[in-house]
């Protein structure tokens, strides 16, 4: 039978080469390879289906996700997959499981932390998955002040061991994934005591909080230790197929050598030692690296919402405004319908660029930190820290958005849009509050402004380098084409980041305690940062629309993708632009008519360009944003789909309709 394109129409209107497009949105045609090869093997594997996924009670879908895990692993030995190739599986398995932490972080952080004995001992052990491990940081007291860890690590130099202790309540390891009730290992930061001092003391640290690796469990915890799951969270499905677990330790004793001692060490006679050439601040090292990878994937998450509302968008129609009676209008028509949604799908194209820069960035780290070279450490935590919350921030804005976007229908569980949302929250808080990291990349921010004169700003900084001509050149456009031009967007963003930049700064200056006047501006503070990190992914946009793009009309339509994210930007902080003198009013609604323009240059390409994402229906899991538009039928059947509806009786309509239906109430 042949199938019907309901989409058929909108695909046609393309007006670019809709392949070439793919291989821009993997990054590479490898890349688009890799990821259509791993998609397609979890869509059509039976144990990876995840229709049913909200309708389990939390162990029948904790198992569930136990099972299809275990699958994901035979996939890897069968097929030899390698560790890249997994990783894409896991991706497209599409389940929040225990493997995340334990390639994400556990590994991460044995290599970035582990001395090169350590390394030799527990890696092969963990890449074999002999052992699988979680990352256990934060307390039911302590998340994003990372200082105030509570839990001991006292050395005692008569047996050669430490003691893992909990001294209070609130040292408890509160949420690490894995853990409640999986891991057999954990690596636990805790503070460091030896001979009765905590050791690291430091000018900006009351106390350092140092890694072990800990030997956790078998099938029951091991004597002193109490573990569990911290209980169900929000949203079906979603984010409890996870065991974000607790943990207690009782003076519970591990070899002096399982402290991870990259960073410091402390000998058999109970010295303390800090290696001189390696900062402090490399034992943060795991969370940046997981910050540049979430980054990298966002866009992805944002692509998925923005395809399944643009495809119901070009498919449903609504009324005319002049007859009410005869329903023409597609949604996606709609000016406002247009507004909402377009912004959303340039930001994962923006996101989508962003994230490569940022990988590109980290690799560039990474391979210097093995060479003891940190010189671009602070770059890349406030890059890393900054792009992480800006971008989590608007993807979950984004996918609410996407739901609403599609009338009542997105609200169903069906429309994949509801578990979407729900597993995607959490970003917004894990790897580090979004707020917390804002103020970090303002503090970075504030410092290079500071700076000035003497230290030469470097990298995403580098227009402080211009702060004169930022400051008081004002902005030239006089018309709306005048908008659509890389440099004059980018210069844009960079006085107006500058300039906000270099009042905060002022205003911090006017206090005697710094930290006081942080504190107080830190709500100023944050927008600074909103303003830098909004920076980095338009420049990062338009520097990718310098490079040679091959395909036919697929840089023109990634041109008008770029300048709707920033004219967008422009629009939604159209105060900033005008507060700090940088716009005129003129300037400012030339910029939103000329958004308009490009709004109406976009909306033949809107299908292709989600086409483009390559998402399998799989993947999607949305009845509403189904790639062959057949959209009603089946949404009619998976309302018979609900095993609600298995019967038309419901549990308890004889006990407790009846009673009303024959007034018999007192009865009950
Ligand atoms: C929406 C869709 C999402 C899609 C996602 C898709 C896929 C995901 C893929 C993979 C992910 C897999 C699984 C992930 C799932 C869940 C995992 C969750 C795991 C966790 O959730 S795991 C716990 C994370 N928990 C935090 O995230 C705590 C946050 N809290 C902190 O991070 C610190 O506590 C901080 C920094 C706020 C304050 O700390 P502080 O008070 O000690 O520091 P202070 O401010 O004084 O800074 C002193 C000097 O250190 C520098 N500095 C600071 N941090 C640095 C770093 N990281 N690197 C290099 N330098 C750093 C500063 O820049 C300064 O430098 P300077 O002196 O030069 O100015
Ligand atoms: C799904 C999920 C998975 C997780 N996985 C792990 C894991 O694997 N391992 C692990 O160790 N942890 C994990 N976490 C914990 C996570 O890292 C923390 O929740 C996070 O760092 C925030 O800390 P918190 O919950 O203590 O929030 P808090 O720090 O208490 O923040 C609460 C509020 O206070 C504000 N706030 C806090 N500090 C400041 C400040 N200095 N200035 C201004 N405002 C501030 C925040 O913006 C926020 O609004 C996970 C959490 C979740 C939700």
């Amino acid at each position: 039978m042949e199938l019907v394109d309901h989409l058929r129409d909108e695909r046609n209107k393309a007006q670019f080469d809709v392949e070439a497009m793919k291989v821009v949105w993997a990054g590479s045609p490898q890349e688009l390879q890799l990821c259509d090869r791993m998609a397609n093997l979890v869509a059509n594997h039976p144990a990876f289906e995840k229709l049913k996924r909200p309708m389990l009670v939390r162990k029948e879908l904790f198992k569930n996700s136990l099972r299809k895990a275990a699958y994901a692993r035979k996939l890897v030995i069968d097929l030899g997959l390698s560790e890249e190739e997994a990783k894409w599986l896991r991706f497209y398995i599409d389940e929040p499981t225990y493997p995340d932490l334990h390639w994400g972080m556990f590994i991460p952080a044995i290599e970035g932390q582990g001395s090169e004995e350590q390394k030799e001992k527990w890696l092969p052990l963990s890449r074999n998955m002999q052992i699988i491990g979680c990352y256990a940081q934060t307390e039911m007291g302590h998340g994003s002040n990372v200082q105030g860890l509570e839990t001991t690590a006292t050395f005692d130099a008569q047996q050669d061991h430490f003691i893992i202790h909990s001294p209070t309540l609130t040292s408890t390891k509160w949420w690490p994934g894995g853990l409640g009730k999986v891991s057999t290992h954990a690596v636990v930061y805790a503070r460091l005591i030896v001979n009765g001092e905590f050791h690291g003391v430091h000018g900006w640290y009351n106390y350092y909080s140092f890694s072990f690796f800990l030997y956790l469990e078998d099938h029951s915890p091991l004597p002193g230790i109490t573990v569990g799951d911290v209980g169900l969270k929000f949203g079906n499905g979603a984010y409890n197929t996870m065991d974000n677990g607790l943990l207690r330790f009782h003076h519970v004793r591990i070899p002096r050598n399982q402290m991870l001692m990259r960073v410091s060490q402390v000998s058999r006679e109970g010295k303390y030692m800090q290696c001189d050439d390696v900062p402090r601040q490399l034992i943060y090292g795991t969370m940046v690296s997981v910050r540049q990878t979430i980054v990298a994937m966002v866009s992805r998450t944002l692509s998925r919402a923005v395809c399944i509302a643009t495809r119901y968008s070009a498919l449903r129609r609504q009324h005319s405004s002049s007859s009410l009676v005869v329903p023409c209008f597609l949604m996606i028509d709609y000016q406002s319908q247009q507004s909402r949604l377009f912004p959303l799908l340039a930001s994962a194209y923006a996101f989508k660029f962003v994230g490569e820069w940022l990988k590109w960035l980290y690799t560039d780290v990474k391979q210097r930190l093995e060479a003891n070279d940190f010189s671009t450490l602070p770059e890349a935590h406030a890059s890393t820290a900054g792009l992480k919350s800006l971008t989590t921030s608007a993807t979950v804005d984004g996918i609410e958005e996407c739901m609403k976007l599609c009338g009542g229908d997105g609200y169903l569980v069906s429309s994949g849009l509801p578990e979407l949302f729900a597993v995607s929250v959490p970003a917004c808080t894990y790897e580090g509050d979004n707020t917390v990291l804002m103020l970090q990349v303002a503090r970075f921010v504030v410092k290079t402004v500071s700076e000035v004169g003497y230290k030469e700003p470097l990298g995403t900084s580098s227009y402080i380098r211009r702060l004169n001509t930022l400051l008081h050149n004002n902005c030239l456009v006089q018309t709306g084409e005048d908008w659509v031009k890389g440099d004059r967007i980018v210069e844009a963003f960079e006085a107006r980041a500058a300039r906000m930049a270099v009042t905060c700064t002022q205003h911090l200056a006017k206090f005697q305690d710094p930290e006081q006047g942080f504190s107080e501006l830190s709500a100023d503070l944050v927008e600074v940062a909103v303003a830098h990190c909004q920076l980095i992914v338009v420049s990062k946009f338009v520097e990718k629309l310098a490079q040679d793009i091959p395909g036919k009309g697929v840089k023109e339509a990634l041109e008008v993708l770029c300048y709707v994210y920033a004219l967008f930007l422009v629009h939604k902080h159209q105060g900033d632009f005008l507060v700090t003198g940088y716009l005129t009013p003129k300037q400012a609604s030339l910029a939103n008519r000329q958004l308009r323009i490009l709004y109406s240059r976009l909306r033949p390409n809107a299908i292709a360009l989600v086409d483009a994402f390559n998402h399998t229906d799989h993947y999607l899991s949305s009845v509403v944003g189904r790639y062959d538009g057949n959209v009603y039928p089946n949404l009619y059947q998976a309302a018979f789909n609900d095993p609600f509806n298995d019967s038309h009786v419901p549990d308890g309509y004889h006990q407790y309709i009846h009673p009303i239906l024959n007034q018999t109430l007192a009865k009950l």
